[in-house]
């Protein structure tokens, strides 16, 4: 019945395929990266067979605009999946509920009370706190080489509990490896999500096994960080919890919201918020590093902007273009999310002569996207902050060569929450120290070896030695 929905019409181009498997095994370790090389060869516009999944993958600014503009509502849906099911409360959460009422009713919940400029203003002094403490650490490093992604990680991570929890579960709880456990299964493969009749492999690999665990533990954790809430045993300052608990005790959002709500909505903030932030900064310095020149433009603009000052302000950053450069170059050599997540599309339509039927799954490679040589140039490959010092182009829906966040009605809700974090701890670390790569460093100086994973970060962690700046 499916394979008959595509026969109205003429289909996209799509590589050849295996029986039953289609084109899974094309999709290599780094999924972005094999799926930009096929489409040199078929085209922005692909038709892939996922087992027995048909799936769309848009390679080209021209295509993603089609999709995220000219058709955002009939390409606004989610798949479904069991991960989502079964541990984002069967999809009541933003990222993965289906397209209707209820997700719009839940993503203004978070433009409108969690993530608006008023309330990333009132996390202020959260994020000065902890940059305060991550900068202590280096200083503690003594000018020894030591694991900056893991001072990033720990950073973002205690940024996001405090904001949406309240307090901080670092090392103390569990937490932290339950949220590692979380974002392992985002990113695990599995053969019956794509052929659902081989399911029983992922039964045996203990896979359904682990996502009732974790769904399991998670609910648990939330459910205690909820009561807490409720019988005001935490700090004074309005978190994104209470912030939820006022909205269903006022009724502000004009609707129900109940209490499974709250907690798929706070685990989405966990899912969209702490791993993305690191990933965004450790490439952003591993970038820094390997290209001295940047480095020293950037060190100049923050310590010329906040001379006699000993740290960088929020409102100093505001005068920063070749920061926002530099975060804006980050984000399109490296997207956290380089597949962004899936869409689906409810209606058929006409893509450039192709018939797309409703029920298609779509991916935006916006990795494939920042690269394009049509949009960027032949250095498009380069890291090269200064090429968005003369330009509008950003990262905020409008401009779909630049998607890191993704564009249209389903964009991410937390940009300006991402990028004022981003911002001012990456004018901390550069204007507070001086940085170099260990002498021993086996660095690769044409290319960085990346995870595989849904957000993709370095394969293996960033080692740096910062010292006091001579001047
Ligand atoms: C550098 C940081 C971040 C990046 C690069 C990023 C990227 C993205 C992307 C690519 C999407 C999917 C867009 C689409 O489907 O078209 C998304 C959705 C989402 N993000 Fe973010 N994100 C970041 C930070 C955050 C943070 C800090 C939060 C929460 C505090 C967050 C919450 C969400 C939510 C709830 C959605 C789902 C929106 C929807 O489906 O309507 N993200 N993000």
């Amino acid at each position: 019945k499916k394979q008959s929905r595509w026969k109205k019409g003429k289909t996209p181009p799509s590589p050849p395929g295996l029986p039953l498997i289609g084109n899974l095994h094309q999709l290599g370790r780094h999924t972005h990266r094999s799926l930009c090389s096929l489409s040199h060869q078929y085209g922005p516009l692909m038709l892939l067979h996922l087992g027995s999944v048909p799936v769309l993958i848009v390679s080209s600014a021209e295509m993603a605009q089609e999709i995220l503009k000219t058709h955002d509502v009939t390409f606004a849906n989610r798949p479904r999946s069991k991960l989502s099911q079964k541990l984002l409360y069967n999809n009541r959460d933003v990222a993965s509920a289906p397209y209707g009422e209820y997700w719009r009713q839940m993503k203004k919940v978070c433009v409108v009370h969690l993530l608006s400029n008023k309330m990333v203003k009132s996390f202020q002094d959260v994020r000065e706190d902890e940059i305060t403490l991550m900068m202590e650490k280096i200083r503690n490093s003594s000018s020894l080489p030591f694991n900056l992604s893991k001072i990033l990680e720990c950073l973002t991570n205690d940024v996001i509990c405090r904001v949406a929890l309240g307090r901080k579960y670092g090392g103390e709880t569990d937490f932290k490896k339950l949220t590692d456990r979380l974002s392992e299964l985002l990113g695990t493969f599995t053969i019956g999500s794509f052929v659902p009749w081989l399911s029983w492999i992922d039964w045996i690999r203990g896979w359904d096994a682990q996502l009732d665990k974790t769904g399991k533990d998670l609910d648990e954790f939330f459910e205690r960080v909820v009561l807490d809430h409720e019988d005001g045993n935490h700090q004074d300052r309005t978190d994104l919890i209470d912030a939820l608990l006022t909205v269903k005790r006022e009724k502000s959002a004009g609707f129900d919201i109940d209490r499974l709500s709250i907690k798929a909505i706070t685990l989405d903030v966990f899912v969209g918020g702490s791993d993305t932030s690191f990933t965004l900064l450790e490439w952003a310095m591993t970038e820094l590093l390997r290209h001295p020149e940047s480095m020293e433009r950037l060190q100049e603009e923050v310590r010329t902007i906040c001379k006699g000052k000993s740290r960088v302000s929020e409102d100093d950053t505001q005068e920063m273009k070749y920061l926002r450069a530099v975060i804006k170059e980050a984000l399109r050599l490296h997207p956290p999310f380089p597949m962004m997540a899936p869409h689906e599309s409810t209606e058929d339509v006409i893509l450039r002569d192709y018939h797309i039927p409703a029920g298609t799954q779509v991916m935006m490679n916006a990795w494939a996207i920042g690269r394009e040589v049509a949009t960027w140039g032949p250095d498009a490959e380069e890291f090269k902050p200064e090429r968005h010092l003369d330009t509008s182009v950003d990262f905020r829906g409008q401009n779909f060569e630049l998607i890191p966040f993704g564009a249209g009605r389903r964009i991410c809700p937390a940009v300006s929450f991402a990028v004022v974090l981003n911002e001012v701890v990456l004018a901390n670390l550069v204007h507070g120290f001086d940085w170099k790569l260990p002498e021993e460093s086996t660095e690769d100086k044409t290319d960085v070896a990346e995870s595989n994973g849904f957000s993709v970060h370095r394969e293996f962690p960033l080692y740096a030695i910062a010292s006091s700046p001579t001047i």
